[in-house]
């Protein structure tokens, strides 16, 4: 029996739509042979789901954040211990723990709660708790079980890949001017495996795994250089990727988004044609997902998200996420979803798209060009304490 490390002083179990967490401040955590703070092995002990608390990720209030632009610093580790730069229904939880605790912290001299600017590895996030504006007091919203919360979740990349052949940029012509490269976070810079691979078409249906998509496709030596910001004209066929998938034969197509992490999202048949809700719950995910987190695309791996469409801007998701495996829900990933889904054009701008993941629906708003908006549950399961 090994004697504990540390003491987490007070930690709330919390999550996201399913997407669960331990949430704390830093200056709860005691070393108790003072050696200094090893997250990794924090995360792998309190996610064990038999041995530990149990959680998707930790969600980690740094105390000592000092900022003139932000008012707190959130850090994420996944339950194998890898951090991630980003966790949308983490960044709720975040947000109501701030708000429940009290941890007030200013700009310029002004503590705010009901708006909060959060540092994170993935740039500056900012949250809303909405029922706040709409007159209800603080006070009451403290400590309630679940509170929603929206999230400006910032800017939506996609991975953007150059044709090794012609040398010529794959998406470095977006046409829309709003392009900016940022360098790529999360996406590999090795070619795609294989015999090279060719683009999607961006429109009609195909199955996963079916390579059947239709429209003209071109091969090409991928190689991935860096994430471009998405905008409502960016051409969808330079930013879909068909990926060799030795199981079946076939070819995966999939459009890579970034909320800040990488998201590999894939479509079933859109149209259900192949596939009903059903059999979309049952199917297994793991074999398909661990072979595309391990691909030479993503040099630390990738969320990926399956999708359904059920009705007009509504979508079932179901996520294999980086580091936790299958999640009931993922924030990022379900705005990685819904900005997919209005680039493959299944979804539009002009009212908020739905997803569905088996934990909870999110909504998600996005205009085509700038902020991707998110708005979910924060809920509270318990407060406690342990000794890792
Ligand atoms: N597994 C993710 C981090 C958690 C994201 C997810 N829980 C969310 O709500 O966005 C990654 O390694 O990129």
């Amino acid at each position: 029996m090994t004697t504990p490390r540390y003491r987490l002083k007070e930690f709330s179990k919390m999550h996201g739509a399913g997407n669960d967490f331990v949430v704390f401040e830093t200056k709860d955590i005691i070393p108790l042979k003072g050696e200094n703070i090893d997250f990794k092995y924090i995360a792998t002990k309190l996610s064990h789901r038999k041995l530990g608390v149990g959680c998707d990720q930790l969600i980690i209030v740094n105390s000592k954040h000092q900022s003139e632009k932000t008012h707190y610093e959130m850090l994420v580790y996944n339950a194998d211990g890898s951090e991630a730069s980003m966790c949308g229904n983490g960044i709720r939880c975040f947000s109501k723990y701030i708000l429940d605790n009290k941890i007030a912290n200013c700009i310029d001299g002004k503590v705010v709660t009901d708006e909060q600017l959060v540092h994170t590895k993935a740039g500056i996030i900012k949250t809303y708790i909405p029922q706040i504006t709409d007159n209800v007091s603080l006070e009451k919203l403290q400590n309630s079980t679940s509170i929603q919360i929206k999230v400006d979740m910032s800017y939506a990349y996609v991975l953007s890949t150059t044709d090794s052949n012609s040398g010529s940029s794959g998406s470095g012509s977006n046409n829309s001017g709003s392009a900016s490269a940022s360098s790529a976070s999360g996406y590999g810079s090795g070619s795609s495996s294989g015999s090279g691979s060719n683009y999607g078409n961006g429109s009609g249906s195909s199955s996963i795994g079916s390579g059947s998509s239709s429209g003209s496709t071109t091969q090409t030596n991928q190689t991935t250089d860096k994430e471009i910001l998405v905008s409502g004209q960016t051409p969808v066929e330079k930013y879909q990727v068909s990926i060799d998938y030795p199981q079946t034969g076939k070819k995966l197509n999939c459009i890579l988004v970034s909320m800040g992490n990488p998201h590999c999202v894939l479509f079933f048949d859109i149209n259900q044609e192949t596939l009903n809700a059903n059999e979309f719950y049952e199917m297994d995910i793991s074999t398909i997902a661990k072979y595309l987190q391990q691909h030479s695309l993503f040099k630390s791996g990738c969320n990926v998200e399956f999708v359904l469409k059920k009705s007009d801007n509504h979508f079932l998701s179901r996520v294999y996420e980086n580091g936790s495996g299958e999640t009931l829900a993922c924030g990022t990933g379900a705005c990685g979803v819904a900005v997919a889904c209005i680039l493959q054009g299944y979804a539009t701008t002009d009212k908020p798209v739905k997803i569905e993941m088996p934990g909870g629906i999110l909504t998600i708003q996005w205009d085509g060009k700038n902020s991707v908006f998110k708005t979910g549950p924060a809920t509270t399961v318990f407060t406690s304490c342990i000794d890792i």
